[in-house]
């Protein structure tokens, strides 16, 4: 008989592959977390300090999963005794008649999401320092807030540990060769399991290259800028500031979004939801600072208490696909290699259910939720296969 190192091998430890390890060694299953880079690292999309959590979204089926994701979390934050989410509310703002802000506020509406409709009466009376666009529509999801987010990768890497999981980094995967047993070569070895999961953020495609699969992957560098409040606490968390989220409006084709200033004080996180391509590697060399210049006239515009000049600029990369949904799936050949990939900027505050949905696929069960949104399938010729 066989006998196999690891039941299981997770390459890649951003929120995505450390979740999936978590439940894999929650189920009790041998599993090794390789990352290329020496932990904790700025390199891919998964660090900073803060991420947006809700349940506002277009489309049912995120506002669906995120119903059980709120208690991952939770379940989380109590065995690791650790903070992990601070509710804030979600200020959704875009043009009243537009398809996209009606689609968060009916998502809301249908799924009987807590949310408060605010009108041009009430809106500064809620939301002070804030104008909100002529023609502009304004709703709360009030179950939004923040996560903590390189505390959220450090718990979990942790609790994986604690339950005999074993993480390997500054061993960046080399080789992978399909098989009854997968065999992954390192820079520093070569490990052998019954599955493997490639959860390799911005470097998906270079470790499905190993297996025949290429996706429709673009990986674009965000530039995250904090903005400094002319008067400190104005946009502070504690004065009950909420996050916030442009739908589709005239100075963008994409959306605006911002935190409260709370992890640097005075200064508010306010980024937009696009960028220039970028190879993962080269992400510092991409200088393109158009985003920039939209955010300084809308800042410039609607939030008056902000000076309209970026006070701290940081780097983070989105791996978007086509639609902008993610990739949940298992190799069209080689079942035991799954893959979750393509979480075009919005991942974060899926990863325990995530986590969950990988460890089903690669211990072959049927997963919890439909993926049929996230299989490959969807981007038919788009797939390039080499097989
Ligand atoms: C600026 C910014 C703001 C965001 N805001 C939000 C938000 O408010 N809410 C939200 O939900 N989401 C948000 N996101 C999106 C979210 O952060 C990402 O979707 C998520 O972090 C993706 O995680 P990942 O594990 O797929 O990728 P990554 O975090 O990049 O992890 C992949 C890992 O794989 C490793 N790896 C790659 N190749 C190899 C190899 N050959 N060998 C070993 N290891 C390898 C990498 O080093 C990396 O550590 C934001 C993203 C950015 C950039
Ligand atoms: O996922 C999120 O909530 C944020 C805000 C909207 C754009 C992308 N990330």
């Amino acid at each position: 008989m066989l006998s196999f190192r690891y039941e299981c091998i997770v390459i890649g430890a951003g929120v995505q592959g450390s979740f999936t390890a978590y439940q894999l060694a929650q189920r009790n299953k041998k599993t090794l977390l390789l990352e290329q880079f020496v932990l904790p690292h700025s390199r891919g999309s998964s660090h900073g300090q803060t991420r947006i959590i809700r349940k506002a979204y277009e489309q049912d089926f995120y506002t669906h999963i995120m119903e059980e994701c709120y208690e991952l979390w939770a379940q989380l934050e109590r065995e690791a005794g650790v903070k992990l989410y601070r509710q804030t509310g979600l200020l959704v703002m875009g043009p009243e008649n537009s398809q996209s802000y009606q689609l968060f506020k009916d998502t809301l509406q249908r799924n009987k999401v807590p949310m408060v409709i605010l009108n041009r009466d009430n809106f500064s009376q809620h939301i002070p320092h804030v104008n909100l666009a002529e023609g502009d529509g304004a709703v709360v999801d009030i179950t939004a807030g923040v996560l903590y987010a390189d505390r959220a990768l450090k718990t979990v890497q942790g609790q994986f540990q604690k339950l005999g999981g074993v993480i390997r980094d500054k061993e960046k995967v080399t080789d992978i060769k399909p098989g009854p047993v997968v065999t992954v070569s390192t820079s520093a070895g070569v490990y052998r399991a019954k599955s493997v999961v490639i959860t390799a953020g911005p470097w998906a495609n270079r470790l499905l290259a190993h297996t025949g699969l290429q996706l429709p992957l673009k990986v674009v560098k965000i530039n995250v800028c904090y903005w400094r409040e002319k008067v400190p606490g104005s946009y502070n968390v504690k004065q009950r500031f909420p996050c916030f989220l442009l739908t589709e409006g005239k100075e963008s084709k994409m959306h605006i979004y911002g935190l409260p200033s709370n992890e640097y004080p005075g200064l508010v996180k306010i980024c937009y939801h696009a960028g220039a391509e970028t190879d993962p590697d080269q992400r510092d060399r991409q200088t393109d600072r158009s985003d920039i210049d939209i955010l300084q006239r809308y800042i410039g515009r609607c939030l008056p208490g902000l000076i309209p000049e970026p006070a701290v600029v940081e780097s983070c990369m989105y791996t978007l696909t086509p639609d902008h949904h993610f990739v949940l799936d298992c190799h069209p050949v080689y079942s035991n290699i799954v893959f979750g990939a393509g979480f075009s900027g919005h991942g974060f505050k899926f990863g325990p259910i995530i986590g969950k949905l990988l460890c089903e696929l690669s211990l072959g069960e049927v997963p919890s939720y439909d993926l049929s949104p996230f299989r490959i399938r969807r981007f038919q010729a788009k797939t390039k296969s080499a097989l």
